[in-house]
């Protein structure tokens, strides 16, 4: 799915300026940002709910039209059943409407509704369900038609660790079935685990992009080494060493490495020559700290 050049304004609210991502298929896309960057306003122009002012959304070679709009799947940020209507006859309606046959609906309930520990509660009217388990039910309605892409608004909102749990398995088994799934969530360490890729929006602009390894280490990775002195000069000048620190307190030399040229056992054999070594690690800022980082700049 191709998110291409997309404008939109409320009145004299900017809510994006040229939005644009891909999602390939079988990629679980994690969308970030601040409350009002723009990632609702994003995901009702990609289900058409919304128009956008300029820009195309398009699925493989097409731009995207009513048509493959069914084969959408799609949880809304405002959710979006009937809370008078029973759970199972409810999801069957929806089926129903993408053009599933009758028997077909009716499985296709008792399969989601099994596999998202809500079967019991086919016969209650949603509005009685817990709200965890109501949106347990609106993620069984966005797969009930067998979408071929997967677009959830917050879908981890206010949920329980195990129906975290639940809903995380679902999106892997839909991404390893060759779907692109997109979601929103302010649960960073949660999308760090189960993204490929991640969008960092800042008032309705993708500010980063890319895989999550790869956006945490883009600004350097730490590297901690323990033993050397506090004379950093034995680490100056090697390949990929960006900036060196020493931290008496810790008896810490802090190097910042590019990783993609740095070469570790070339930094272990320099830092041996000056004494012995009885640390040596890593770090990459989590997506938490990076996100925080590229929000205020
Ligand atoms: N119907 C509307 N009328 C006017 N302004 C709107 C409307 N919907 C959204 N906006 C504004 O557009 C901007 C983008 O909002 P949007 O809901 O897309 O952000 P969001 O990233 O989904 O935020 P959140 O994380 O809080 O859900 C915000 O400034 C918001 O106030």
């Amino acid at each position: 799915m191709i998110i291409d050049g997309l404008h939109k304004r409320y009145g004299d609210v900017v809510a994006l300026q040229d939005m644009s991502f891909q999602v390939e298929p079988g990629e679980i896309f994690g969308f970030v940002g601040s409350n009002g960057a723009g990632k609702s306003t994003t995901m009702r122009i990609i289900l058409g709910v919304l128009a956008a002012d300029a820009g195309r959304v398009s699925l493989g070679d097409h731009r995207i039209d009513l048509q493959t709009r069914r084969r959408i799947g799609y949880m809304p940020e405002e959710r979006g059943l009937y809370p008078r209507m029973k759970v199972g006859e409810q999801l069957v309606f929806l089926a129903r409407l993408h053009g599933m046959s009758p028997q077909a609906a009716h499985d296709s309930m008792h399969r989601w509704t099994a596999r998202l520990g809500v079967e019991e509660r086919i016969s209650s009217n949603v509005e009685d369900l817990s709200l965890g388990n109501q949106q347990r039910v609106q993620l069984a309605a966005a797969l009930i038609h067998d979408p071929t892409v997967l677009v959830l608004d917050e879908p981890f909102a206010g949920l329980d660790p195990v129906a975290v749990d639940v809903m995380s398995e679902v999106l892997r088994e839909k991404a390893v079935e060759g779907i692109p799934v997109i979601f929103s969530s302010h649960q960073l360490a949660l999308v760090e685990s189960l993204c490929d890729r991640v969008g960092i929006v800042v008032r309705g602009q993708m500010r980063a992009l890319g895989g999550v390894d790869e956006l945490r280490s883009r600004n350097g990775v730490t590297l901690e080494v323990v033993g050397p002195p506090a004379d950093t000069r034995w680490a100056e000048g090697l390949t990929g060493v960006l900036a060196v620190d020493h931290h008496a307190e810790t008896a810490a030399t802090e190097l910042l490495i590019d990783p993609a040229i740095a070469d570790d056992q070339a930094i272990l054999a320099a830092a041996l020559r000056v004494g012995p070594v009885h640390r040596f690690a890593t770090s990459a800022p989590s997506l938490t700290e990076l996100f925080r980082e590229v929000v205020t700049t």
